[in-house]
């Protein structure tokens, strides 16, 4: 399988693919490490990426989908035609759903990383929830109780996989 997570920056997708990586011993990739320096910069002065931005991108991605058949991947995937860039064979997709005021307060904590708060209302706009028909696509609807150990046992339950290595 190819599991991408998906959601906006500070749903938690590193932190998820991290934790499930170590679950279930599959090689992790992280999103984020394949911008170009322009991307990062651009993103770290705030600025949403615009569609040109992110194609090269989304394109790296699909190359390192396709030479990974069992693989996690943490990836916005913010608009419904990104994911179709992603869709190659056996891919699922779980979805952060977490709410605005949780994301805000989980990004004024982060310190170390290039997106900050300021970018979280251009990365909300480009969202779009998955389709109807998007049934590779599994939401996860995250609330301020949930622990990254809670989320990990359902994403392991959803996907049908064993919940220790
Ligand atoms: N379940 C959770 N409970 C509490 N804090 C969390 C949880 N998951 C993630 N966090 C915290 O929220 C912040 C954002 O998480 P993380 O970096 O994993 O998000 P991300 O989706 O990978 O973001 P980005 O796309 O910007 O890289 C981090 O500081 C992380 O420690
Ligand atoms: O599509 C995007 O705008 C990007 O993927 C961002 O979401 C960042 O990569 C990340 O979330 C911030 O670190």
């Amino acid at each position: 399988m190819r599991l991408i997570l998906m959601g906006v920056s500070g749903s938690g997708k590193t932190t998820l693919g991290e934790d499930l990586a170590a679950k279930t011993g599959w090689p992790f990739l992280d999103g984020d490490d394949f911008h170009t320096p322009e991307a990062r910069a651009k993103m770290a002065a705030g600025l949403g990426l615009s569609d040109g931005d992110r194609q090269p991108w989304l394109l790296r991605l699909r190359a390192e989908l396709l030479a990974h058949p069992q693989v996690i991947l943490a990836c916005s995937s913010l608009r419904r035609s990104y994911r179709d860039v992603l869709r190659v064979l056996d891919t699922r997709f779980i979805f952060l759903d977490v709410p605005p005021r949780l994301l805000l307060a989980r990004l004024q904590e982060r310190g170390d990383h290039y997106a900050h708060a300021d970018l979280l209302p251009s990365q909300l706009d480009t969202l779009e929830p998955p389709d109807r028909d998007e049934a590779d696509v599994m939401t996860l609807h995250v609330t301020p109780q949930d622990s990254p150990a809670d989320l990990t046992r359902l994403a392991l339950a959803a996907l049908g996989l064993p919940h220790a290595r």
